[in-house]
């Protein structure tokens, strides 16, 4: 596998609506989308562009959202993740657990709805990594 372009930058929040508005006011982003939720991975969402990349705004949607812990430990939110671009997610897979790194789940459709899989943050220097598959010089 090689690492792909960074799709984008996950950013836990309290609150959605209150991050628009640092994103829009303070470092004047002009293209926000639609916040949208995503019950099956337990988070609303909410993408904010910027040239080359995107910030993705996540709360947690319903009671076993996986981001409940990672508010617990930050009250204010802040960065989570790191989502990079694959053009295979189960051969991605297959090379993460082949080189000895947990990847916790299967591969799911994510917020682009394409399938999705993370990398335990223990087996990537402490940053939670996200691979998402994204047909060639689809983006
Ligand atoms: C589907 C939409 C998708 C997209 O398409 O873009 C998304 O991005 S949704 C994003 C939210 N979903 C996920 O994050 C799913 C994968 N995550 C998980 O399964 C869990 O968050 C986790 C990674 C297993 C962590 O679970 P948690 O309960 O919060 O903590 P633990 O106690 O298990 O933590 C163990 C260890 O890891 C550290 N940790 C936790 N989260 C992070 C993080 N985001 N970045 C870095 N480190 C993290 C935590 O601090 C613990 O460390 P120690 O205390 O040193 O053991
Ligand atoms: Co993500």
């Amino acid at each position: 596998m090689t690492i792909g372009r960074l799709n984008h930058v996950g950013i836990a929040t309290p609150s959605i609506e209150a991050s628009i508005a640092l994103y829009r006011d303070l470092l004047g982003a002009t293209k926000i989308h639609e916040p949208f939720d995503l019950p099956p991975q337990g988070v609303r969402i909410c993408f904010v562009d910027t040239p080359n990349s995107q910030i993705e705004l996540i709360e947690p949607y319903g009671e076993n959202s996986p981001i409940h812990g990672f508010l617990a430990r930050n009250p204010a939110g802040g960065q989570h993740h790191l989502c990079f671009e694959v053009p295979d997610i189960h051969a991605a897979a297959a090379d993460m657990k082949a080189k000895g790194a947990k990847v916790l789940g299967e591969p799911r459709i994510g917020a682009h709805g394409t399938p999705v899989i993370f990398v335990h943050p223990k087996d990537m220097g402490g940053v939670l990594v996200e691979l998402m598959e994204t047909p060639l010089g689809e983006h």
